[in-house]
């Protein structure tokens, strides 16, 4: 043994090299010859039949959707995207991948995204699951969403006073850089809504998950407080001292987390501790401890407080699972960061795509005007409540024609294949490979949503086979992985849009640019620019 270690001590560089370039072809060779997966057949890029790193660079270049959705179009409804990955872009596969009862697992592309503790959103294992969903979603039902409705006019409101003194000092010549810069012209205060729309979510999910809005809105800036020490922060556990505090932007450091971690999860996990050595992971990895840093702040500063005020954080305290235990703080803490995560970001990036496509259609801006005019009219109140516009057709259409041609979440989300394997649109595939269906992908399949899926045409929504729709609309994804924030989330939308619609003309600065997106775990906008015409006093 001695002798062999000493020849290979004595090799030359080169034939190092050559050693470390035929284990690395060996490495990608094998199983592509070998075929465990049984998915060699499935049309690809060879890159992706070799090697992970595929993958995970698409992912890194932010427009993961765009480039599965490119390949679909070209090979059909199967197309291997890692070694063992297939992505099937097929609506009845949702059905079968994302079920309950076959048995499918979230994949070690969730690992990634693990901070503090394992969270309902990126735990693996079914009894962990199902004890914290048990917890958690009761706290989402519609009654208990609806104790939220205060919380979350009020932040509109804010958002609104902003844009209002905005406007008013536009319509005075005036401009200054609060948001991400803003002028008067035309009669229309220009600004990109984007940074708003983060502000107004971060400060709901905030103030709801938290006790306290983060005072982005009031700021007019992205600054989140961050706990310095974890550790320390993490040891004074069940004392009532506060942590060390600093401040970051934390919707940046959302961003980068999301980039990092969804181009991190598609790796295998023996290489993700070498990888995350390389300078634009070691900054994503940087997010995730910053990220952890809010919800260790925010929950101290709140749990300090000694309230019984209802918001998730109280409703998560008094949750208890099957034995009639509660979360202990750092689970809490784990959970609170997960509704931080789950909850803003998709919020606002929603939000925004939904208004840039009204901008882009003034047709359909007026067709939801003259509908919100007629049901809200009379109420002096700008902010409307839920109660007002849960049942406004056109509404409803504008905002799930949003969410389909936008697909915030619109990677295929991946699940294991179970022992026993599982037969998909009539291929079976075995124990062991990863299955995705595209939300992006099947919200385009024109034979479910017509030639014209490219399109922003709410009309479609009451036009079109509903069944198929149903089936095939998955913004919130299915079964038991699904959104637990579903009513949450709705419910925003449909205050937000409705209030700011009402209240507001939208039209496009740059109306011959489409819009600009940025891809990590969400599609996200990069920027909407828009000029806003007051439309009431
Ligand atoms: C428009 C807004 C939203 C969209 C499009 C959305 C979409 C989704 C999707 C697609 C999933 C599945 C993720 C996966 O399997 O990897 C998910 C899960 C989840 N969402 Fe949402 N979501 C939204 C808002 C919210 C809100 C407001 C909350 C709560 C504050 C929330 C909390 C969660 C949680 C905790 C999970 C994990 C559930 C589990 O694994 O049991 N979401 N969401």
């Amino acid at each position: 043994m001695s002798s062999v270690v000493d020849q290979l001590t004595g090799l030359p560089v080169a034939a190092w090299a050559g050693l470390v370039v035929a284990a690395v072809v060996l490495v990608h060779l094998v199983p592509l010859i070998t075929d465990p997966y049984q998915v060699r057949s499935y049309p690809g890029p060879f890159l992706a039949k070799i090697s992970d790193a595929w993958l995970g660079w698409v992912a890194a270049q932010g427009h993961r959707s765009e480039v599965v959705h490119e390949l679909h179009q070209k090979h059909g409804k199967f197309v291997q995207i890692a070694p063992n990955h297939v992505s099937v872009s097929d609506p009845d596969a949702l059905q079968v991948i994302y079920a309950h009862g076959n048995g499918t697992l979230k994949s070690t592309f969730y690992d990634a995204f693990v901070s503090i503790q394992r969270g309902l959103f990126n735990t693996r294992s079914r009894p962990e699951h199902a004890r914290k969903r048990k917890i958690v979603s009761h706290i989402f039902s519609q009654k208990s969403v609806l104790e939220f409705e205060p919380y979350t006019r009020m932040h509109i409101k804010k958002l609104m006073n902003q844009w209002d003194r905005l406007y008013d000092l536009a319509m005075k010549g005036g401009s200054g850089e609060e948001g991400e810069g803003w002028q008067g012209r035309d009669g229309r205060l220009w600004l990109d809504i984007l940074p708003w729309y983060n502000y107004l979510a971060f400060d709901i999910i905030g103030d709801l998950a938290f006790g306290a809005p983060f005072g982005m809105l009031d700021a007019c800036a992205d600054a989140a407080p961050v706990a310095i020490s974890h550790e320390k922060a993490m040891s004074s556990y069940g004392e009532t001292d506060t942590p060390e505090i600093t401040y970051f932007p934390a919707v940046q450091i959302l961003n980068d987390r999301g980039e990092y971690s969804a181009s991190l999860g598609v790796l295998p996990p023996h290489w993700r501790p070498i990888v995350k050595l390389l300078p634009w992971y070691r900054k994503g990895n940087k997010a995730v401890q910053r990220l952890a840093g809010i919800a260790i702040a925010q929950v101290a500063k709140r749990l300090a407080m000694h309230t019984d005020r209802s918001d998730l954080l109280g409703k998560l305290q008094e949750g208890k699972d099957d034995e009639g235990n509660p979360m202990g703080r750092e689970e809490l803490t784990a959970e609170a960061l997960t509704q931080l995560i789950a909850g803003s970001d998709t919020t606002s990036n929603s939000s925004c795509a939904i208004t840039y496509h009204l901008a882009a259609n003034p047709m359909v801006q007026q067709k939801l005007q003259r509908e919100l005019d007629e049901a809200l009219g009379n109420d002096d109140d700008p902010v409307s409540t839920f109660e007002q516009v849960k049942r406004l057709p056109y509404l409803e259409a504008v905002i799930n024609e949003g969410l389909r041609l936008h697909s915030t979440s619109g990677i295929g989300l991946p699940r294991l294949v179970p022992e026993g394997g599982l037969t998909v649109c009539g291929r079976f595939f075995p124990e062991g490979t990863v299955l995705s269906v595209p939300s992006y992908t099947i919200h385009r399949d024109q034979d479910v949503w017509g030639s014209d899926a490219d399109a922003f045409r709410p009309e479609r929504w009451f036009e079109q086979d509903e069944k198929a729709i149903q089936k095939t609309f998955n913004p919130f994804s299915f079964g038991p992985r699904s959104c637990v924030g579903r009513n949450l989330a709705s419910m925003e939308l449909l205050i937000i849009l409705s209030s700011i619609l009402r209240r507001y003309h939208f039209v496009l600065e740059h109306p011959e640019q489409g819009l600009d997106t940025k891809e990590g775990f969400l599609r996200k906008p990069v920027e909407c620019r828009v000029g806003i015409k007051r439309r009431t006093v």
